[in-house]
């Protein structure tokens, strides 16, 4: 049977803004206060969506979640009518209330780890949304993920959902963005890497100073036993602390992975040849390939600044293996000199294709954050909820939809207003409708 790698993208949510809510996150830190586009966010997300589609990749979307999200500030004692919540919560507690604010779910690599069926014991795509414990903002995410999930890959013939992990730092999880997959063809068993940033039970072991490590060991461990995965094809490998403590918050701004490429900076891993060692040996003996780009070639900062790593790679359907790049890749000069030697080179990629999702970018997404990947065979694609499986009328569907329901300019002082709380529920009632999830907003159940 065949099978192929999906890219299930976030469409990004109404409320796109930039409130510097990520410590360690240095675009995030900086673009704090920046004015806002929400609407041309949304239908940068969609052009790169189509653009996969139209290359012949098999796209998915996942829905926003609702923000404002008065839920958790009722948790947090703000009382009354849904815009008494909202304007008491911005004067006595504009961060947090920011927090509740943020659009963050549109980083779906941060939804969760995905198994595919090929590497579970029970032969199950399997799914656990990631608790995101490090940071408030993004720790209000699970549950709906959770729920939009189970809304896209219902049948559970085919599909495992987990519960997310237990709310504490010491099982801080990421999800995707700390977990890549190799293997010779899609449907066949692989080796799922997990990275992690430190080890939550023992603190005498290396760890970053300044930042915080935002996923533990432990916590891919969890995920690996939920997963079942078997045995020799989880390898776990430790980011470099030091790394952390310069910006790198999640593996996928250092290092991406496809088939049988690992494409990675020198200062990615805490032990650079173990980590080669482990991975080969649960490989086997197939030829595998390290892409190590040297610091005297590309700085670590021009790999955090241009996104360099959070590029997809990916398989089109012709086999060639190419770059989905932001725009930032091409306008630094050093990383746009190392991606043109890197296509002279002898390696299985073959092309970059460059795209604009600064909005995005500019709270430290570039497009591998903006997506999920899946692995599906043909009986599990036929499982998939069609109506999130991007093509030519979706595309028109949800652009005529950003279009209708989605500001241009957004400012701190916009979100507390009841008229935008009406303006996003309305908006993501009406896609519940289009992409038939059922109710999985909060507001839709009372
Ligand atoms: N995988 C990319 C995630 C980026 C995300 N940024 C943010 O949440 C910034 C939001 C803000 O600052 O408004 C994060 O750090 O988790």
């Amino acid at each position: 049977m065949n099978s192929i790698e999906a890219n299930f993208d976030g469409l990004v949510g109404p409320s796109h803004n930039y409130a510097g809510l990520s410590y360690g996150n240095v675009a995030s830190k900086s673009n704090a206060n920046a004015v806002s586009n929400p609407k041309q966010a949304a239908l940068q997300g969609l052009q790169k969506m189509k653009a996969l589609s139209d290359m012949g990749m098999t796209q998915g979307v996942i829905a926003p979640q609702e923000r404002p999200d008065v839920y958790s500030l009722r948790k947090l004692g703000f009382t009354g009518s849904d815009q008494d919540v909202l304007i008491k919560a911005s004067k006595q507690a504009p961060a947090i209330f920011l927090a509740c604010c943020s659009a963050s779910s549109m980083w779906t690599a941060n939804a969760a780890t995905v198994s595919p069926s090929a590497d579970t014991a029970d032969s199950k795509v399997h799914f656990t949304p990631a608790n995101l414990t490090n940071k408030f903002h993004r720790a209000i995410e699970p549950t709906v993920t959770g729920n939009i999930l189970k809304a896209l890959f219902s049948d559970d013939e085919h599909f495992s959902h987990h519960q997310h992990l237990p709310e504490n730092d010491h099982f801080g999880d990421e999800g995707a963005a700390n977990h890549t997959r190799f293997c010779h063809n899609y449907g066949d068993h692989g080796v799922e890497l997990f990275v992690y940033g430190k080890h939550a039970f023992n603190d005498t072991l290396p760890a970053p100073k300044k930042f915080p490590a935002r996923q533990t060991l432990e916590a891919c461990e969890a995920v690996a036993r939920l997963h079942k995965l078997q045995e020799g094809s989880a390898v776990f490998a430790q980011q470099n602390p030091d790394v952390i403590d310069q910006g790198v918050f999640h593996n996928d701004v250092i290092a991406v992975g496809n088939k049988n490429v690992l494409f990675y900076h020198e200062q990615a891993f805490l032990d650079t040849s173990k980590t080669k060692q482990d991975i080969g040996r649960a490989f086997g003996a197939e030829p595998f390939h390290f892409i190590e780009v040297p610091t005297n070639l590309v700085g670590l900062q021009d790999a955090v600044k241009s996104y360099l790593f959070n590029t997809q790679l990916i398989n089109l359907p012709s086999g060639d293996m190419v770059i989905i790049a932001p725009m930032e890749c091409q306008e630094n000069k050093a990383v746009y000199s190392y991606l043109q030697q890197l296509l002279a080179s002898n390696t299985p990629i073959t092309n970059v294709h460059y795209f604009d999702v600064k909005q995005s970018m500019q709270n430290g997404g570039g497009p591998a954050c903006l997506r999920l990947r899946v692995v599906l065979n043909d009986l599990q694609l036929a499982a998939v909820n069609s109506n999130a499986l991007m093509n030519d009328t979706l595309f028109a569907t949800l652009n005529t939809w950003v279009n209708k329901h989605y500001r241009d300019r957004l400012t701190a002082s916009d979100l507390a207003s009841k008229e935008f709380l009406d303006e996003s529920r309305s908006a993501l009632d009406e896609l519940t409708q289009i992409m038939q999830l059922g109710s999985v907003y909060p507001f839709q159940q009372i």
